[in-house]
């Protein structure tokens, strides 16, 4: 019988040579120490630190205020995590009396407001924006007096980031403190530490920056505060670098996963991109509860990137149906006529997927489920691809509607989101069930993911036969202008993030971490598509984060 040959293909094919990885084997080193020595003296200090801190935390000489004020401290140093039930505690304690008669106008009434306002709602509380009635004058419009009061219109600025649809006061709110606030800067009005948030809040409000990022900031900046704790910012600090070993070590074995896989020569079409890969999967969460979501995560979105990359950049329409056959079937037999280096990205995805299992089984989780769910996903995605890489050989411009419908599958992330969250603590065979059947909130996600990726991308991509991104369908179907489809989609991902915020607050049998892990996704999204640029295909655009989350650690003074 003779063996299936790999036709010799004479396709001419003008794939984009993406630029080679900013970080190469950098990240190897961390594979070799030992996590336990190194942290086992971090994990005493922080004990004993993390105790230091419950204690002012739940010092009973605390005003409610003070209480929201450390809550929110907490939560900006990325320490909230380790008081989870305590904050909850409060909070719930807050959310009874907090009604719309206890707060008024006077000096830090609008602070105090707007923090429990954005506290109780990141909790999934349902606060009504109408308490922020009380800072409008009698025309309807917010208060003058408002104006001088900073912090709390910092807050209010801050707060207004969970609106939801309907809620003009918000809107209000948004258009006042930015430009109130943009006024304020560079006028030496404001201490050093204060304009330092100002910046930062107007350049990305704290509802949609990635955690990580969001505490390595604010980390530095608090340190400035003349009013800090020295206590919340030592042990911030040290939780920060004891974490950061952790991802280093996590990043250095998928970085040897990656070198020993050899893809740049194998797969020569395909970004050279891990490091951003893991990036992603640490944006998605960051603690140490969420390492196996990580690990993995890190790897299979590392493995998405090459198929998108073979479906957008290599394969023909014919390869490709096959190819997208062999997922569903999840058999190799199918593709043996094909380039080699489809058979690798094919094997990749197959060999992650084997890994999943032995995973699964090391923590003898009896869940098959997430085995199948993944299978599942995977097949959707290539489906998804496939229906690109059609209308981009046919030059086919879909309307803008059915183009976002095959993209929020395509924007990969319903699959990266069953995955990490299959892989987590709060796995089970009905809350993937639930994800898989795209709910509201991973539609919104899914929706700011491809548009989001589409209006940053898309110059790039369409210098090569690729599927018209949202921007070339908008534009067709409304006979608009790159610059007026740009608004339209900007508007939309808005919506997106409206969305997102009203199914948070009624959610409430999802357990909070999955919801964070889900927002965490259209943050990272929107973070790096954000002025236009694609940070995870131009690698140079990320390497300060890169460096500053896991590279370099936090400066610690001994007398600290
Ligand atoms: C969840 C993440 C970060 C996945 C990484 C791989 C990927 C598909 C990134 C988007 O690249 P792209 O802009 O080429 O995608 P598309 O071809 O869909 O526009
Ligand atoms: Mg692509
Ligand atoms: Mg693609
Ligand atoms: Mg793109």
């Amino acid at each position: 019988m003779s063996l299936p040959t790999t036709i010799v293909s004479n396709i001419t094919r003008p794939y984009v040579k993406f630029s080679p990885s900013v970080w190469g084997n950098r990240f190897i080193q961390y594979a070799d120490y030992e996590l336990t020595d190194i942290t086992e003296n971090m994990k005493n200090q922080i004990q004993i630190q993390k105790e230091e801190v419950r204690k002012i935390f739940q010092s009973s000489s605390n005003s409610i205020s003070q209480k929201l004020n450390i809550i929110d401290s907490l939560q900006r140093l990325g320490i909230s995590y380790h008081f989870e039930r305590e904050i909850d505690e409060i909070l719930e304690k807050i959310q009874d009396t907090f009604t719309t008669n206890i707060v008024t106008i006077e000096e830090g009434g609008l602070h105090f407001c707007a923090l429990a306002f954005r506290l109780l709602r990141q909790k999934g509380h349902h606060i009504s924006s109408d308490i922020f009635k009380n800072f409008k004058n009698n025309m309807g419009s917010f208060d003058e007096k408002v104006v001088k009061d900073v912090q709390g219109m910092w807050s209010l600025y801050e707060a207004a980031h969970l609106k939801i649809h309907g809620e003009d006061i918000l809107d209000e709110a948004l258009v006042f403190t930015h430009a109130h606030l943009n006024s304020k800067i560079n006028t030496n009005q404001l201490s050093p530490f204060l304009d330092a948030q100002i910046r930062q809040c107007l350049r990305k409000p704290l509802h949609k920056g990635i955690p990580r990022l969001e505490t390595r900031s604010y980390i530095s900046s608090y340190e400035e505060d003349p009013s800090h704790s020295k206590v919340l910012l030592n042990f911030a600090k040290l939780d920060f670098n004891m974490l950061q070993k952790m991802h280093q070590k996590e990043l250095a074995n998928i970085t040897k996963w990656w070198k020993e896989s050899d893809f740049p020569t194998k797969v020569p079409y395909a970004r050279d991109r891990v490091v951003e890969a893991y990036f992603w999967s640490l944006a998605m969460s960051f603690e140490q509860k969420s390492i196996t979501s990580r690990k993995i995560g890190g790897k299979l979105i590392a493995c998405i990137s090459l198929l998108d990359d073979t479906y957008d950049n290599y394969g023909t329409v014919e390869e490709l149906e096959l190819f997208t056959q062999a997922i569903e079937r999840w058999d190799f037999s199918l593709i043996q006529s094909l380039p080699d280096c489809m058979k690798v990205v094919f094997n990749t995805i197959v060999g992650l997927w084997a890994e999943i299992e032995v995973s699964l089984l090391e923590n003898n989780e009896k869940s098959n489920f997430v085995l199948e769910y993944i299978k599942k996903a995977f097949y959707r995605l290539a489906q998804a691809y496939l229906v690109e890489s059609k209308w981009g050989k046919d030059n086919f411009i879909p309307t803008y509607d059915d183009y976002k419908l095959n993209g929020i599958v395509s924007s990969t992330i319903p699959l990266s989101t069953i995955s990490f969250i299959g892989l987590g603590e709060f796995s089970s065979k009905e809350l993937l069930e639930w994800i898989f059947r795209d709910p509201k909130i991973i539609n919104a996600v899914s929706a700011i993911g491809r548009l989001a990726d589409d209006v940053s991308s898309h110059k790039f991509e369409q210098q090569r036969e690729h599927v018209a991104s949202a921007v070339e369908c908008c534009m067709k179907q409304y006979n608009m202008s790159p610059e007026d489809a740009y608004k339209l989609i900007n508007k939309d991902i808005e919506i997106g993030w409206m969305d997102i915020n009203k199914e948070c607050l009624e959610l409430d049998f999802i357990p909070k971490s999955v919801l964070e892990c889900m927002v965490n996704v259209a943050r990272v999204t929107e973070f790096t598509y954000e002025d236009y640029k694609d940070k995870y295909t131009n690698g140079e655009l990320l390497k300060d984060h890169i460096i500053a989350l896991l590279i370099d650690p936090i400066r610690i003074e001994q007398h600290e």
